[in-house]
């Protein structure tokens, strides 16, 4: 099974997995990345089951809209029925990294808002320590030299992600080389640095389930 067939099997899987929970009034808040794509995809076939979508980028705003499916601005929104969206790295507890592909602070706000957050991942992304995964974190521009310093100071390696703009208009530093023991407490202490918008862990807000594609099938994962 190739990894695009693993992505379409999980897209398909969180399709049956949130159907149930939607009625004609539900919002659904959808993230970013390959997987997500797969998911947009396959949300289309049941988008007459739903009012409409909140977007965590604007690739996925585009994609959506593709469909004909509805976009809400988020501003617009007070609650969200689930929140599917793909990641870059996994552990045991539904902790995440997430932001592979820049849209990390969209996604974590969107995340915010729904009742529940169901990660749609393959195998590969399972690991036991978060970290292999350069961890992104969304920088303000002029403050990403001493955001790095401070990074620094956190043992943490920051690696620019050169020619790269999120949809906010900001930068990206990657952080490689790490073993995150207290994914909640480093995500604490990243945000804490003034000019840093968010990062890329998802430890507060982690996943309520995971829908994980293996050549065998997928499987739903629980805290
Ligand atoms: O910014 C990108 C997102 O966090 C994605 O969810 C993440 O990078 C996983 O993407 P993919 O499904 O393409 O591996």
């Amino acid at each position: 099974m190739t990894q695009d067939e693993m992505k379409l099997a999980v897209a398909q899987a969180a399709v049956t997995y949130i159907q149930p929970k939607l009625s004609r009034d539900s919002i659904v808040g959808v993230g970013t990345g390959s997987t997500a794509n797969f998911f947009i995809d396959e949300l289309a076939k049941i988008k007459h089951l739903f009012e409409a979508a909140v977007a965590s980028s604007e690739a996925t705003a585009e994609r959506l809209r593709g469909h004909g499916i509805e976009v809400y601005d988020m501003n617009s929104v007070d609650q969200m029925e689930v929140y599917v969206d793909g990641a870059d790295e996994f552990d045991s507890r539904l902790n995440l990294i997430k932001g592979g592909g820049g849209a990390l602070t969209r996604e974590k706000i969107v995340a915010d808002v729904a009742k529940e957050f169901v990660c749609i991942v393959d195998e590969t992304k399972k690991v036991d320590l978060l970290g292999e995964f350069p961890l992104p974190v969304e920088v303000i521009p002029m403050a990403r030299s001493q955001v790095a310093r401070r990074l620094v100071q956190l043992d943490c390696m920051p690696v620019y992600r050169e020619g790269f703009v999120t949809d906010n208009g900001n930068i990206i530093l990657d952080l490689h080389g790490l073993e995150i023991e207290q994914p909640e407490a480093l995500e604490t202490d990243i945000n804490n640095i003034v000019g840093v918008v968010t990062n890329g862990l998802f430890a507060r807000r982690g996943a309520n389930v995971v829908l994980m594609a293996t050549p065998d099938g997928v499987q739903t994962l629980t805290r």
